[in-house]
């Protein structure tokens, strides 16, 4: 099912995620209704905060045909080198592309849905996407990268956005 998306600056998305310890019917159920709102919105991640669930779960596909869904439960950045900067966007921030700094190349411990522990290496988009949605689970919105100015800017343009939407 198509889940909400909150948009900033809803508290929610400030809450840092709590890890799943065993992975359920509903785990399951909530990886499938973000990795579909993901799809749909359209987007290349998705983290539980995002959709108000408090769980440690990140969808993400960067692929062109989007069709290599990546779904991680509990995901830990272990290793990082270098930076980057790239331009992001948020499905929870509309219309706001900046640029962000971040790690080049990060390793990444995760679960899969079967529970099964699993590494990954990452670099480019990749990497990036992965930072932005595990920054998500710790309650950071990559607006709080910017300067003080910019997020008073975008949070009165949101804020404004909304009251028009009513
Ligand atoms: O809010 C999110 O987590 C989703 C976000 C992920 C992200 C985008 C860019 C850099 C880092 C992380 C998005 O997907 S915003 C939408 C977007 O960037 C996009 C949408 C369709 C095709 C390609 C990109
Ligand atoms: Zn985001």
């Amino acid at each position: 099912a198509l889940l909400d998306i909150l948009e900033y600056p809803d508290p929610r998305l400030n809450r840092p995620a709590t890890p799943i310890v065993r992975v359920n019917k509903d785990i399951l159920r909530l990886a499938d209704d973000m990795a579909e709102t993901m799809y749909d919105a359209p987007g290349i991640g998705l983290a539980a905060p995002q959709v108000a669930a408090g769980q440690q779960l990140i969808v993400v596909d960067i692929s062109e045909n989007r069709n290599e869904l990546l779904t991680l439960v509990n995901p830990e950045i272990i290793e990082a080198h270098g930076i980057e900067e790239m331009k992001e966007g948020c499905l929870s921030v509309p219309g706001v592309y900046e640029l962000v700094q971040r790690a080049e190349r990060i390793k990444v411990r995760a679960q899969d849905l079967q529970g099964k522990p699993l590494e990954l290496e990452a670099d480019g988009l990749l990497a990036v996407c992965l930072q932005h949605e595990i920054d998500h689970l710790h309650g950071r919105i990559f607006v709080e990268h910017l300067s003080r100015l910019k997020q008073n800017l975008i949070r009165k343009k949101l804020t404004k956005r909304q009251r028009q939407a009513g």
